[in-house]
């Protein structure tokens, strides 16, 4: 799905934060990006998200060579990328459900979109990925009264009735309790394995990498320095990330 060849990133002028990075990455893929504070995993996802320019390297989507694509296709291809921050950015004042809604407008028909109509099957998918998170009690309220694991989970919702095929989740997690940071680690193992989705995960938890990515990798000095399937990391593994 994803093919990345010798991709480099210089901010101005020289700090190098990605050096030659190559992979492949497929469909019902969990990748936890692991790496100091300050490695570049930001840095990363915003270049795969198309959102900052690299210097060289290439990157394939779905077989399409992006450095090839125009303006149109790069807007059709965000449309299947959705990204999670670790403060979802969405509408305090609007409840759960009308959050989650608001994903659709790119998605809705011109007339749709003009009276800012929703259809009976937009809703009923809404509450269905509300249901899917355990939040169908809370769909009709308030998202700043909601916990910020909840607010976590309705913007999984929004990723998913966008119809993303590839979520950047950058460090969903941080600032949760553990508890609360497992159940949502569980919402993204559950949709990337039943919805075939590719997730990259950046997290500061080691445990939580070993316990739910399918792969960990690991980014140090600009590199990926550890790229292996999801299980405990060995000392050797844990140095060559921290
Ligand atoms: N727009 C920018 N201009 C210049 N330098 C930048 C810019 N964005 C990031 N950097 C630098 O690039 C390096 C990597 O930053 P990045 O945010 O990608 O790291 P990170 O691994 O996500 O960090 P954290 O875990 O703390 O969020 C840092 O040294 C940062 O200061």
């Amino acid at each position: 799905m994803i093919i990345v060849r010798n991709l480099s990133k210089t901010f101005p002028p020289n700090h190098r934060v990605l050096q030659r990075i190559s992979f492949q990455a497929d469909e019902g893929e969990l990748v936890a990006l692991l790496g100091k504070s300050g490695s570049g995993k930001t840095t990363f996802f915003r270049c795969l998200m198309l959102k900052e320019k690299w210097d060289e390297g290439q990157y394939i989507y779905d077989g399409q060579d992006i450095s090839s694509v125009n303006a149109w296709e790069r807007f059709q291809l965000r449309k299947q990328w959705a990204y999670l921050e670790e403060k979802p950015a969405l509408n305090l004042n609007k409840s759960a459900l009308k959050n989650v809604l608001s994903a659709l407008l790119f998605k809705k028909s011109w007339v749709r979109f003009l009276t800012n109509s929703v259809s009976e099957d937009d809703h009923m998918e809404a509450m269905d990925y509300l249901d899917k998170v355990g939040l169908l009690d809370k769909a009709h309220e308030k998202v700043e009264k909601l916990s910020g694991g909840e607010k976590q989970r309705v913007a999984i919702c929004k990723a998913m009735i966008k119809g993303a095929r590839v979520i950047y989740a950058d460090e969903p997690v941080s600032g949760l309790d553990p508890e609360a940071a497992s159940l949502i680690m569980q919402d993204l193992q559950a949709i990337c394995r039943k919805e075939k989705l590719l997730i990259f995960c950046s997290l500061h938890q080691v445990e939580l990498a070993e316990k739910f990515g399918s792969r960990i990798w690991g980014l140090s000095d600009g590199k990926l320095t550890v790229d292996i399937a999801g299980r405990r990391l060995t000392h050797r593994e844990k140095e060559l990330i921290f």
